[in-house]
């Protein structure tokens, strides 16, 4: 049940904001779907969803091309939070759930089950405009999952919400995932998608730039950080053959370097110069790899 896009174009007049995007979300995955302001992500989340057409191409679930009436099927949680405020959440929910198809008292229960899993119980009869903006994002959350869908869209689901209910999203969503949940999301935050996406792709102007297996990318962004923690000024390593880029902090510096054998060269260069507390190679981070791929594009 993969979730497949096929040369997909989205015009808006002028204005290309999807262009000719081909993607394969693996079913049972947590996809990662990023790019800066502009790039084309919620509007391809609105075709997915049935909510807009393409202008060309195709997007199909499980075989099938997906239209609006197979929305039971897909949860989303859109970026603009869409709740009615003077509504009870209890009200809320059992309607968007019957809307998709699912009967009153089963939406009842599994309203209970999610509200007592975000330790928030007591707002079942309370109104949405009486709830804290983060809580009223765990109810439009969900909104988006209480009728089980096979395919999940959250558009930066962490957006708002503080540390401790960051995680508690998070927790959700990886266990809708090992319970077969295939999901779709986007966020500004790498480090969220960095922990929980094996695959990824980058828009920049509707056109995927960066896309793939996330250990693969970072493997062949072909540049690795090494961080070095010294008592004496390394400075001097910014001459070495291999060395891209070389900041200085307060304990040492941190070097963008091209590959494990300018790795070596650095490590010779050191010794006999002092005491060289932290020696570290670490992959490149996903947002060294954003801001190279996307913020070229910014100046
Ligand atoms: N209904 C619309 N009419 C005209 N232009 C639109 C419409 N919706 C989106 N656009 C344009 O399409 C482009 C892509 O917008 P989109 O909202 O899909 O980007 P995004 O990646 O979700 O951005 P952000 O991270 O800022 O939410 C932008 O140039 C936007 O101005």
């Amino acid at each position: 049940m993969t979730l497949q896009l096929g040369e997909v174009t989205k015009r808006f007049g002028s204005t290309v904001a999807v262009d000719d995007l081909s993607l394969t979300i693996p079913e049972k995955e947590m996809f990662g779907f990023l790019g800066g302001n502009g790039a084309g992500k919620t509007t391809t989340f609105r075709m997915i969803l049935g909510l807009m057409t393409p202008t060309k191409g195709s997007i199909v679930w499980n075989g099938e091309t997906i239209s609006y009436e197979k929305s039971h099927i897909i949860g989303y949680l859109p970026e603009e939070r869409g709740l009615y405020p003077k509504l009870k959440v209890k009200d809320q929910l059992v309607y968007l759930a019957r809307l998709r198809g699912m009967d009153k008292q089963a939406a009842l229960l599994e309203l209970d089950s999610w509200l007592e899993r975000f330790h928030i119980p007591e707002y079942k009869e309370k109104k949405v405009e009486e709830l804290s903006k983060g809580n009223q994002q765990k109810i439009q959350f969900i909104s988006a999952v209480i009728h089980k869908p096979e395919l999940l869209i959250l558009d930066e689901p962490f957006s708002g919400l503080d540390p401790v209910n960051v995680e508690q999203l998070k927790k959700a969503v990886i266990d809708l995932k090992k319970a077969g949940t295939t999901i779709v999301f986007s966020s500004h935050r790498m480090e969220h998608v960095e922990e929980l996406c094996e695959h990824l792709c980058i828009l920049q102007k509707g056109r995927p730039v960066v896309q793939g297996q996330l250990k693969e990318i970072k493997r062949s962004f072909g540049k690795k950080n090494l961080r070095i923690h010294a008592d004496f000024d390394l400075t001097y390593l910014k001459e070495l053959p291999g060395v891209v880029t070389c900041k200085s902090v307060s304990e040492g510096c941190e070097l963008q370097i091209e590959n494990e054998a300018a790795a070596s060269l650095v490590f010779e260069a050191l010794q006999g110069r002092g005491f060289v507390r932290l020696f570290d190679l670490e992959e490149p981070s996903l947002n060294d790899i954003f801001i190279e791929k996307v913020g070229a594009s910014y100046e």
